[in-house]
């Protein structure tokens, strides 16, 4: 579905990675480990277009184009989960449906969207509730329900259940789990142990400015190249 070529980060000397290509298929799941400061957030803001990638060339769909400037047709595919998401001081409903009007979707067709949203995330109960007051379980859902809303080809998850114990990470474990086993193309950038563990993901590792990839249950050692 996705190849990128070319995503390098230096600053002055200093290489943070060099990554010569890497591939998400249509359907597949990953996981992107790495140390405290391996790049892996700046990798995934690079895909999501939050950060230059001079140089990177981006095919999709076969069709191959820069990915700075960022390129309409992946903003419209991609969505990105921020590790502490920002909401707007409205309702839980408003910022689920804020994207969705963006896109020119018809008043009915966001409602029940929306609608859709907020049941597959189990918020239904805080939908109306001031962004403000929610709890950092609850702010991860509604943003996943928000990314999940737009129903985009894509989704970047940046830890999704970092900073969560107990009962709220565990929800937020079950709608991850529920995005792969539906087939939904996910990168996922985290450290929890149940969320790497997920049947049916792919994982990589990013370590001393390379990308190494390891198939999904894959018993063999990780390969050298970016090819998932
Ligand atoms: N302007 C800059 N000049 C030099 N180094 C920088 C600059 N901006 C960021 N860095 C470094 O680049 C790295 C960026 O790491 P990034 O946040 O992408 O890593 P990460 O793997 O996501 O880390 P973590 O797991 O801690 O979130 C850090 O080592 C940071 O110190």
């Amino acid at each position: 579905m996705l190849a990128v070529h070319g995503l390098r980060k230096a600053f002055g000397e200093r290489v943070l990675f060099d990554v010569p290509e890497l591939h998400i298929g249509r359907g597949q799941a990953v996981v992107l480990t790495g140390i405290n400061g391996a790049g892996k957030s700046t990798l995934m803001r690079m895909l999501a277009g939050l950060e230059p990638a001079p140089g990177a060339q981006v095919t999709l769909d076969g069709t191959a184009m820069p990915l700075t400037p960022y390129p309409a047709a992946l903003r419209a595919r991609i969505a990105y989960v921020h590790q502490h998401p920002y909401l707007f001081r409205t309702s839980v409903r408003a910022n689920i449906a804020y994207g969705l009007k963006a896109s020119g979707l018809k008043a009915h067709d966001v409602a029940a969207r929306v609608d859709a949203a907020l049941a597959w995330a189990g918020i239904e109960g805080i939908c109306e509730t001031p962004p403000h007051r929610l709890s950092g379980g609850e702010i991860q859902r509604v943003a996943l329900a928000r990314a999940w809303a737009l129903d985009p080809d894509l989704l970047l998850l940046d830890e999704p259940t970092s900073n969560l114990d107990g009962a709220a990470r565990e929800q937020v474990i079950a709608l991850v789990g529920d995005l792969v086993t539906k087939g939904k193309s996910l990168l996922m950038i985290c450290h929890d142990r149940d969320l790497i563990a997920l049947p049916g993901i792919t994982r990589w590792k990013l370590s001393e400015g390379r990308l190494t990839v390891r198939a999904p249950q894959a018993k063999a050692e990780a390969e050298p190249a970016g090819r998932a």
